[in-house]
């Protein structure tokens, strides 16, 4: 079965091999196996810490956790009883469907609306839907955000959100670099007396210090490079991207980071996270990222 649903999670598995791992919590995508043109075996692309708790406790530290309705801590009034990143990343969604299953891709479809307990700290009316497809070498994830307020007042009953993947990218972090982000305009989170704008000087963007910088208006076309390796990502209508990693100076400050956890793995995350989207009675906005596997050394000349 391409499609295998268990108790908590989803299966998704590739005639070619490829395999990913959807649990319901929080919609979050722990695992993608990928093989590439020089290992032939599918192997893990993504990072999910040994200390995770993937039990529905805690949003998983690792994988693919799904950002909305805000990002960081809440800055926007109707946000203002969320917790940081909001709360798709722990609720448990339903399934929904499968959408695909061929040769192109296998594709499933989870839905989240709301229930009590959201409506108790986000009272909006809103009906999220997510597709995860894997393909031989790919895995997309898009999601689906209604306004399903039927109000005809004026002004309208808008939905005001951020949204945003938080990919963990399972790689050797002191040895990556980040392309093309050069001349955009950042801000730089870890600095507690100036965050910014600054302006990216560098060609190829490393991690082998504490980073935390939300690049605004970036290219959605990006490379995450590394000896032997690499990911593509490639995402529509989410305008702004967040390299993170805590190195040892945050991330021993992390309870569910595993020890040096922060050595293999990169975030790299698409968002809408500078100001708000706003869709009006009705509307769906989709944001979608596909994220491929890099099959020939690729390495930056800088
Ligand atoms: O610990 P979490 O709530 O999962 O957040 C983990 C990280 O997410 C993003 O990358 C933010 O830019 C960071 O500031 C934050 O530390």
């Amino acid at each position: 079965m391409p499609v295998e649903q268990t108790g908590d999670r989803i299966i998704l598995k590739h005639p070619k091999g490829s395999t990913a791992e959807n649990l319901l919590y929080g919609a979050t995508v722990i695992s993608w196996k990928a093989a590439d043109k020089r290992h032939p075996e599918p192997f893990e692309r993504l990072f999910v810490s040994s200390k995770a708790f993937l039990d529905g406790s805690k949003p998983v530290r690792g994988g693919i956790p799904v950002v909305f309705p805000c990002f960081g801590s809440p800055t926007h009034p109707d946000h203002s009883r969320l917790n940081q990143h909001g709360f798709a990343r722990s609720e448990v969604w339903k399934w929904d469907s499968v959408v695909m299953d061929n040769e192109a891709g296998v594709s499933v479809r989870l839905a989240l609306e709301p229930t009590a307990k959201i409506t108790a700290v986000y009272n909006k009316p809103f009906h999220l839907s997510y597709v995860v497809t894997l393909a031989e070498h790919q895995l997309s994830t898009d999601l689906h955000v209604k306004n399903t307020s039927t109000s005809q007042d004026f002004p309208p009953d808008f939905l005001e959100f951020q949204a945003l993947f938080h990919n963990y990218v399972r790689a050797p972090a002191s040895e990556v670099l980040i392309h093309p982000l050069q001349n955009l305009k950042y801000l730089d989170k870890t600095n507690p007396v100036f965050q910014g704008p600054k302006i990216e000087a560098r060609a190829g963007v490393d991690v082998r210090t504490y980073t935390d910088s939300v690049y605004e208006d970036a290219p959605q076309n990006y490379e995450v490079t590394w000896p032997g390796g690499g990911i593509a990502l490639r995402s529509v209508n989410l305008k702004d991207v967040v390299v993170w990693n805590p190195r040892a100076e945050a991330g021993s400050k992390i309870g569910d980071m595993e020890d040096g956890g922060w050595e293999r793995y990169v975030c790299l995350e698409p968002g809408f996270v500078r100001g708000f989207e706003k869709i009006e009675p009705g509307r769906t906005w989709i944001g979608q990222q596909v994220l491929s596997v890099i099959h020939e050394e690729r390495r930056m000349n800088l």
